[in-house]
Order: structure tokens, then C-alpha cells, then sequence
């Protein structure tokens, strides 16, 4: 598929910190793209560059195929920023603050209104209009930062933690629109360090730590390379692990077993054949693997932590 992003080599430093260290990575057309990195892992670093917020110390950033560096203000107008602080005139009501962000994109008139009314019926706040943006929830005042960055119809949006400190309603209401935006052609970077909401939201991942991504791909094939696959099984009677040819690795985990193998499903079979003649099986289940266990197998540490 057609790249509509491409970042090569990306460097960063602030002082001797080396924010970005060669960050490379692209993204096609019509896709959710999840950055996914612990606090501190340059997520926000990333997309300030992007945008044309911070500069970069060396790299490239292309666009639709246009030097954003060159020419930031042709890619701007094609790109939706949501940062992670909330932006927004608190004593504003939603209407105005749309009206505000919308002129500073050059909208104005029956456009800007109709643009406004979109945006609004798109968020869920259409009936919220005429609110002061003080009196609303944070999942809401966040949901109007996202419906500013929507006012000039962007094909490229970028959500940086859209989802900190938010209701499940709002974020339920940020998936969908998500989901409703790239079903319509619009292309999706969202930075999280919720690995949940990257499983189910997006189709291709890059994983970000100590500035490095250290992992690129979809979650099948993130999974394949580098979450081992299990089997847990609780029984009565004698149950030897070590028996099992395939089993790598066991270990015992609440009341059972966890099996480490690359063959889950023969695993799963031998057990059940040697159920009829010695044990008694309580629980047989597939471990589905996590982004958690893709974390810890190439750095060691919890994405949690
Ligand atoms: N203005 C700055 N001056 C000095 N160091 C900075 C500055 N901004 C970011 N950093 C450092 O650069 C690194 C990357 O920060 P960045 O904000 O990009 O991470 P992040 O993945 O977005 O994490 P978070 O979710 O915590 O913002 C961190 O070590 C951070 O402390």
C-alpha cells in the first residue's frame, strides 16, 4: 500500500538526552497506526516533529510524498494535530472555541458553520454547544480538542494520548470516531501507552522505547516473532510437563500450569488423549499472547512499569 507517511532516521536530543535516536518507520494510506511506548519513550517527541512543532536534529519527514520539513505549512493543512495537553479557552463555550481554531485554519462564513455543526454532531457534543467548555467533563473537553483538529478535514490525523485520564464513555466515543474517521480514508497516528486500546484499535504498530523502535508490524506478526505461545492446564492426578516432547518451558501459575510451546494445539491434544486414562483435567486453555509479553520479551521490563 502507498505510504502517506515516511519518517527516516529521526534524531533528537535535548542536551546530551537522546530523545529520538534513528526512528524510522512509515505508515500506509488508510490505516490506524498505533505508537505505542512507555512515558518518556519519545512518543510525543515524534509527533511534535511531525507537525512542524519542534525541529529535528536530523532525518527526513515526507508526507503525502512532500518535505514537511520544506514545506510545513502545505503538509499542516492536510494533517489534524490532537496534542496530549488539552487546548482549549475554558470560559469559551464549544462553539467558540471551534470558531476560534477554525479561522486560524482559514475557514470562514457558511463553511465554518456548517464545519462547526460536523465536527459537533461527529463528537457527540452537538447538544453542548452553547456550554462553557468549564463546565465540562474531561472526557469531553478532550473530545472538543479532537473535533478541532477535525474543523479543515485533515487526511492525516495524530492523537497523542487521547485517552489519559478520560471516562470509559468518552473513550468508547473516541474509538468509534476513530474507527467511523478511517473508514472514510482519513489516516490514523495514535501514540499510547495503552497496549489494550493499540490491540483493538489499530492494524499496524511500531513500538517505541528510550527513544528507539524496537518493533514494527501487525499484531499477528509482532506476536509471531516475539510472544511465545502457551497452553494453561489445571488437573488432578500426575501431570509431568516434562513429558510432553513440544513443551519448552513450564511453570506453575494459580493452582496449575502454564506451558510454554510452539505447538499449542498437540499440547493440547496429548493432554486431553492422557485425560482418559490418569488425569483429571479442571481447566485447558490457549494463552492468547499480549503486546505486554511482546514488550517484555524485547526489553526485559513491563510496559506497566
Ligand atoms: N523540552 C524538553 N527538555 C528536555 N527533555 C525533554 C523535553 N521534552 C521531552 N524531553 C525528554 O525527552 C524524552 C522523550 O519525551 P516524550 O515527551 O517525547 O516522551 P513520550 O513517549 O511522549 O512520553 P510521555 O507520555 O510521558 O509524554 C523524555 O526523556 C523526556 O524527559
Amino acid at each position: 500500500m502507498e505510504p502517506i507517511l515516511d519518517i527516516q532516521k529521526l534524531t533528537k536530543r535535548y542536551g546530551p538526552k537522546a530523545a529520538l535516536d534513528n526512528v524510522s518507520f512509515s505508515i500506509a494510506k488508510g490505516s490506524c497506526f498505533g505508537l505505542l511506548g512507555p512515558n518518556g519513550a519519545g512518543k510525543s517527541t515524534t509527533m511534535k516533529i511531525l507537525t512542524g512543532i519542534l525541529s529535528a536534529d536530523s532525518g527526513s519527514v515526507h508526507v503525502f510524498g512532500i518535505n514537511a520539513f520544506k514545506q510545513q505549512r502545505n503538509v499542516q493543512r492536510q494533517v489534524g494535530y490532537v496534542p496530549q495537553e488539552i487546548t482549549l479557552y475554558d470560559k469559551l463555550s464549544a462553539n467558540d472555541n471551534l470558531e476560534f481554531f477554525g479561522r486560524l485554519y482559514g475557514i470562514k462564513g457558511q463553511l465554518l458553520k456548517k464545519r462547526i455543526h460536523d465536527v459537533l454532531l461527529e463528537t457527540g457534543l452537538l447538544d453542548r454547544a452553547k456550554d462553557p467548555v468549564k463546565s465540562f467533563s474531561g472526557g469531553m473537553k478532550r473530545r472538543i480538542n479532537i473535533a478541532c483538529a477535525l474543523l479543515h478535514q485533515p487526511k492525516l490525523l495524530i492523537l497523542d494520548e487521547p485517552t489519559v485520564g478520560i471516562d470509559p464513555q468518552s473513550r468508547n466515543h473516541i474509538f468509534e470516531m476513530i474507527r467511523h474517521l478511517r473508514d472514510n480514508g482519513v489516516t490514523i497516528i495514535y501514540s499510547t501507552h495503552y497496549m489494550e486500546e493499540v490491540e483493538v484499535l489499530c492494524d499496524d504498530i511500531a513500538i517505541i522505547d528510550q527513544g528507539k523502535v524496537i518493533a514494527q508490524g501487525t499484531l499477528d506478526e509482532l506476536f509471531a516473532s516475539y510472544a511465545q505461545k502457551a497452553v494453561f492446564v489445571e488437573a488432578e492426578g500426575p501431570f509431568q510437563p516434562d513429558s510432553i516432547h513440544a513443551i519448552k518451558k513450564s511453570y506453575p501459575r494459580n493452582h496449575g500450569w502454564v506451558l510454554e510451546t510452539d505447538q499449542p494445539i498437540e499440547v493440547m491434544k496429548t493432554i486431553l488423549d492422557a485425560q482418559q486414562s490418569e488425569l483429571k483435567l479442571k481447566a485447558i486453555e490457549m494463552i492468547r499472547p499480549s503486546l505486554e509479553d511482546v514488550f517484555l520479551s524485547l526489553t526485559g521490563t513491563r510496559l506497566r512499569d
